[in-house]
């Protein structure tokens, strides 16, 4: 994680751990390490990825993959792969960027660049994450969250389901916080 930072209205004290506060919410936030992998390393540093070349990622990144299909019992991934020029980076920060939830539960591996994740605690307070690569996320269906892009507008994300199309956003009305973007 390269960071976290608080909302407006969210009054806090500096001994309070994020990601325990998270994990009441049954948000998971880990650690997990990239493979050392030479083709994944190379494509991970391509600023985009057809089809085949993001195919190639997966394969190369399923050493990650199929741990968390047997354990968690995910049937299905692919790639989020977003950068400065992708033409629908605005349509994508007005659907995620709002508070949301989700009928299904939202699993993302981060393996390039960096986005901010916001969450709505189960005590009103709202903060955010920067998450980086090597950041894994699961966020339980029903969890109050969004997400944006940082100043760097890049991000590569595996994204792991059980059951497809159960993560479309359900909109909330929770006013969301302000955050000063760095
Ligand atoms: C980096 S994953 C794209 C954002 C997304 O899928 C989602 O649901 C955010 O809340
Ligand atoms: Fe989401
Ligand atoms: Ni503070």
């Amino acid at each position: 994680m390269k960071g976290m930072q608080w909302g407006s209205a969210s009054t806090h004290t500096a001994a309070e751990d994020p990601v325990a506060l998270l994990a009441n919410l049954g948000v998971v936030w880990e650690a997990l390490a990239l493979p050392e992998h030479p083709e994944a390393l190379a494509l991970l540093a391509r600023p985009t990825l057809d089809a085949l070349e993001q195919e190639a990622l997966l394969r190369a990144l399923d050493p990650v993959f199929h741990p968390l299909q047997a354990e968690r019992g995910y049937r299905e991934r692919d790639l989020v792969v977003l950068y400065p020029e992708h033409p629908d980076l605005e349509t994508l920060d007005r659907r995620f960027g709002g508070i949301h939830r989700h009928d299904d539960e939202e699993v993302r591996y981060i393996v390039d660049g960096e986005g901010v994740f916001g969450f709505v605690l189960d005590d009103g307070r709202q903060l955010e994450l920067t998450v980086e690569a090597g950041d894994y996320l699961h966020i339980p269906a029903g969890v109050e969250h969004w997400f944006r892009l940082n100043g760097l507008r890049r991000i590569k994300a595996v994204r792991y389901f059980s059951a497809r199309g159960g993560w479309v956003p359900v909109y909330s009305d929770t006013p969301q916080q302000q955050f000063p973007h760095a």
